[in-house]
């Protein structure tokens, strides 16, 4: 097996986050269902962004958060993801990089400007987010360069790109180089509603091989196997995928393996701010731990640990180094 360049990258769709703190009478007056990830067209983002008060600009996309979260713990990433050749496409190119993470996927010179996620976070912490993926939904299988997918550890996909028409080819595209240069292949399944659109094709990349590691929350499982019962949907889940990986808040995390389960502690935190990328950067500390050959609990440690820092502030990416968070909480690193 040739060397290891990155030690995980992360494919995803390529998001700029516009995030402001609101109430349920603007998630209601806009008809949002609170809690959900939505896509809307170019009209419907600018009603939105136009009601919406004073914003947060960051640099967001699920993916791309949690490949953040690992370059900040310390690790070596790369981001594949598409963004226009525009002045928000600019900004997106260079946080990515500034942030130590290999970003290699040329923008687009035309089509739709680079994507946006319009966030609304209310009193609770819960976000909200309406996507308008433009650019992003152009990710397509030439995007993909086998010989950076070879050259990485583990292969991170979100499920955010079964939305974009050519971002699914680019999925099996890599998955299938991952596993040819005898890499893992990890998915996160993003969303409940996301699941709930496509979860015959969700199992189906379990089931036959294509994906190694599950990231779910609790609801995401739910949705999965469409039961509430947590324990008949974590037996399935074991059945299904060699490694998964289950979020559940407060609760911490349980991992679990054909033949194991293992469970992990939240991390204490003194406010709720905004839930925005608290699965992202959970993954983001647990895939730190798995590229590390840390045992499944402290892999559980780590992505409790970021998850905790990411919720704290507004905004998807870390605010601090998660390295020295680590180190200070004498969690291995
Ligand atoms: O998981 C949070 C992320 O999902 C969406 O893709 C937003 O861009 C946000 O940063």
């Amino acid at each position: 097996m040739a060397d290891v360049k990155y030690d995980v990258l992360g494919i995803g769709n390529a998001l700029f986050d516009v995030l402001v703190r609101t109430d349920e009478a603007f998630l209601a007056k806009h008809g949002m269902t609170k809690g959900s990830m939505s896509l809307i067209d170019e009209a419907r983002a600018a009603a939105i962004y136009k009601d919406m008060g004073p914003a947060t600009e960051v640099s967001g996309g699920s993916a791309a958060n949690t490949i953040v979260g690992i370059g900040s713990l310390g690790a070596r990433a790369a981001y594949v993801g598409k963004v226009k050749d525009d002045q928000i496409g600019k900004l997106y190119v260079h946080d990515i990089r500034a942030a130590g993470v290999a970003f290699n996927t040329p923008a687009a010179k035309d089509g739709p400007a680079t994507g946006c996620s319009y966030i609304l976070v209310t009193g609770d912490g819960e976000r909200t987010m309406n996507t308008y993926l433009g650019a992003a939904q152009d990710l397509s299988p030439a995007d993909i360069d086998p010989a950076e997918i070879a050259s990485a550890g583990i292969v991170y996909l979100e499920g955010y790109l079964w939305d974009p028409k050519n971002a699914k080819d680019a999925f099996v595209k890599a998955a299938t180089i991952a596993h040819e240069a005898k890499r893992k292949v990890a998915l996160t399944l993003s969303d409940s509603f996301c699941v709930d659109r496509y979860r015959d094709e969700f199992l189906g990349l379990m089931r036959n091989g294509t994906v190694d590691i599950v990231f779910a929350n609790e609801s995401e499982l739910h949705s999965l196997y469409m039961t509430s019962d947590f324990d008949t949907a974590l037996k399935q889940l074991r059945n299904d995928v060699k490694l998964g990986v289950v979020t559940r808040s407060e609760k911490g995390c349980v991992v679990v393996t054909p033949t194991d389960a293992v469970a992990a502690p939240a991390s204490p935190i003194a406010k709720l701010v905004d839930t925005t990328g608290a699965g992202d950067l959970f993954a983001a500390g647990f895939l730190y731990g798995l590229a590390r050959n840390l045992a499944h609990k402290q892999c559980g440690e780590l992505g409790a640990l970021a998850a905790a820092e990411v919720i704290q502030h507004i905004g998807a990416r870390p605010q601090v180094s998660l390295k020295e968070l680590a180190q200070q909480r004498g969690l291995t690193v």
